[in-house]
């Protein structure tokens, strides 16, 4: 299995580029990240192609985070904020070889939402078909995101199906599905034909993958048997010093070493 490093909260206490060579040195097999914008896209570009990872993806800025907004793509009247949020994360991806970014809906419900999201959406996937960038959108739960308009797979699989573009994709975050609606494993193989992108933490508390009502020991085998085969996303909150949660990865390798031997 394949492993990428999010550093939106692995090593999070470090520079961006910092942390790229952080998790080559630790194993992973590529990086993404939240919200990239304070570090000149440059100077990302040259970590990675230093450490040969990939960054996979990137999220389109929250809009006025003290005032509690968390993504613009989904508000009434803020299109013209939204599709600047989309063309600055697409700029910053294709300076860095990104593959994907996540477009963020926003607090907010109601039909208008659900069109102004359903437009945004259509204007990222026809500017991110340009260079084969995957536009992606997930689901959050409503502890760690309360009022956010995408709040069920259910309603992110309608909503894909409405946009009807080939680069628009599920993000699947375990740890925010586990707390909507559960059945993880059954879902992950309904939803896989939609899925761009996989992410996983401990449930409840978000910590490393080797703990708590989720045991992904169970899940890393459905997955794999399921065809999956690139990096899932380590989003996790590792507390003060990422480089001592780290034993899941090292069993997860040695499990696949073990495996490739045996062939
Ligand atoms: O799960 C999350 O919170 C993230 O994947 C994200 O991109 C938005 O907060
Ligand atoms: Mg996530």
């Amino acid at each position: 299995m394949k492993f990428s490093a999010n550093l939106g909260f692995l090593w999070a206490d470090r520079p961006l580029p910092v942390a790229i060579r952080a998790a080559k040195a630790a194993g992973f097999d590529a990086v993404e990240c939240h919200w990239p914008y304070d570090v000149p896209a440059d100077e990302v570009r040259a970590a990675l192609q230093e450490t040969g990872l990939s960054m996979l993806g990137l999220n389109t800025r929250r809009g006025n985070v003290s005032h509690g907004e968390n993504g613009l793509s989904a508000l009434p009247g803020r299109e013209v904020e939204a599709r600047a949020a989309i063309d600055e994360a697409l700029a910053y991806a294709r300076v860095i070889g990104a593959g994907a970014v996540h477009v963020m809906a926003g607090n907010t419900s109601g039909p208008r939402a659900r069109a102004s999201f359903v437009s945004n959406l259509l204007y990222a996937c026809e500017q991110g078909a340009k260079d084969s960038i995957t536009i992606l959108i997930e689901p959050l739960n409503p502890y760690n995101a309360p009022g956010y308009f995408l709040s069920s797979t259910s309603l992110a699989a309608d909503i894909i199906r409405e946009v009807g573009r080939l680069n628009l994709k599920l993000m699947f975050d375990f740890y925010h599905v586990q707390i909507i609606e559960g059945d993880v494993t059954r879902r992950v193989e309904h939803l896989l034909p939609l899925i761009g992108h996989i992410q996983i933490a401990a449930v409840p508390d978000r910590g490393a993958p080797d703990h708590g009502e989720l045991d992904y020991r169970y899940v890393f085998d459905r997955i794999t048997a399921l065809g999956w085969s690139r990096p899932i996303g380590a989003e996790y909150l590792p507390g003060a010093n990422t480089d001592k949660t780290l034993g899941w990865l090292a069993a997860q390798k040695n499990a696949s070493q073990k495996d490739h031997s045996h062939v």
